[in-house]
């Protein structure tokens, strides 16, 4: 490849880099740079320096935008049987989930996921717009079918099983990312599930890390969770349940005193900060400066689905805007019993003043 093509490639990946970076990247002098981009500019392939100011409480939501169908059953659910059931469809995705929770908290959200170029794919963009999260980030596979997640649900609104079709995914590269790098490196932080490929995961967290952009991380399901490396270091917040927290520590977790090791266990894999949930008994939070354990702010229970991500995203909230790991987790639980009241994946009440006057009622 030419310098000049050189130059461009590095330049259209990071529109911040410096005349020196370019310069030992591609082995020219400082001067020589500059005649380059002298020359770039005069024939209108560069039109300016983009200098894009970081936004305040921004953050790349990175990872699943799916279909959820939910078949809710009326009766205690009988397997090997045929079971009487109401279904509901409704977007869902955990990086999607997440982000749109965060965008009615009031955080300029992106979503950086795929879709096929079909109907679902079209419905999921145009609702996760409307939700205020910018979905100019979004890729469509004209030849892959978006993502679906289908879960029985018992008649207490507990999952019985969920199935998850979304070989989509796989065709996420590092380097798509790499090319959206300078999108990444505007937002205030990153939020990653693990729906992506290990590749893709493992090139994410090295990069967050070289570039000191605070990273969150989701793992999704116990069969995603081990696509996670081995070293965690630069992931500043890890938020599995406990079937991926057993995972993740290589132990059983039978008691508050287990989460206490677990968390121990993964920390010592480069992780600063954990918060185990553990459904209806609540969360397990762990940094060295903080630890303890919270049980759920008690409601009507309709429908479990969302529950996760609408923890993850109040608690990211909260630690965003500089809150204690407690107080966080007070967040992160209000928004998931509001998120449990409710059929949808998403509720439409949560906003940033609900969620605190559900916590001083919990607290008082
Ligand atoms: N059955 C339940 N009763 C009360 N709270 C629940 C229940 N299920 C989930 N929650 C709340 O939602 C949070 C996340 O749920 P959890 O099941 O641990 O995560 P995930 O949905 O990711 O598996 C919990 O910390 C808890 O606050
Ligand atoms: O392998 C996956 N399973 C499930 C989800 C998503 O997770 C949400 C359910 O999450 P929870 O565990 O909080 O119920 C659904 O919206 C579903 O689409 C996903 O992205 N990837």
């Amino acid at each position: 490849m030419d310098k000049e093509k050189q130059i461009l490639n590095l330049i259209r990946m990071n529109p911040f880099i410096s005349q020196q970076e370019l310069s030992s990247k591609v082995g020219l002098s400082r001067p020589a740079v500059a005649n380059y981009i002298a020359n770039l500019t005069r024939r209108g392939e560069i039109k300016g320096r983009g200098y894009i100011l970081r936004e305040e409480s921004s953050i790349v939501c990175i990872g699943g935008a799916n279909t959820d169908q939910k078949a809710r059953s009326n009766q205690k659910v009988r397997l090997y049987s045929s079971n009487p059931v109401k279904i509901t469809e409704s977007c869902g995705g955990v990086a999607r989930n997440f982000a749109e929770n965060l965008s009615r908290l009031g955080c300029s959200t992106s979503l950086m996921a795929c879709v096929g170029d079909d109907k679902e794919g079209n419905w999921i963009l145009k609702e996760t717009k409307t939700g205020g999260v910018d979905i100019s980030q979004v890729w469509v596979f004209p030849t892959e079918r978006t993502g679906t997640f289908t879960t029985l649900l018992d008649i207490n609104g507990e999952s019985i099983v969920s199935m998850a079709d979304m070989n989509i995914y796989e065709k996420i590269t590092p380097f798509m990312f790499e090319e959206k790098w300078s999108h990444i490196a505007a937002s205030q932080a990153v939020f990653l599930d693990t729906n992506i490929p290990q590749e893709s995961i493992r090139y994410l967290i090295k990069r967050c890390s070289e570039e000191n952009l605070p990273l969150y991380i989701d793992p999704v399901s116990s069969a995603k969770v081990q696509k996670l490396p081995v070293r965690l270091e630069g992931v500043e917040l890890l938020l599995p349940n406990r079937e991926e927290a057993e995972i993740l520590a290589e132990m059983k977790i039978d008691s508050i005193k287990d989460c206490q090791l677990a968390c121990e266990k993964i920390r010592q894999r480069g992780v600063q900060k954990v918060m185990i949930t553990l459904g209806d008994q609540g969360v397990y939070y762990f940094s060295p400066e903080e630890s303890g354990h919270l049980p759920p702010f008690k409601t009507d229970v309709v429908d479990t689905t969302g529950a996760g991500e609408a923890f993850a995203s109040c608690a990211i909230y909260g630690i965003m805007n500089e809150e204690s790991l407690l107080s966080a987790c007070q967040l992160g639980l209000a928004g998931a019993a509001l998120t449990l009241q409710t059929e949808e994946s998403i509720s439409s009440h949560l906003k940033p003043d609900k969620i605190h006057e559900i916590v001083k009622q919990f607290t008082r």
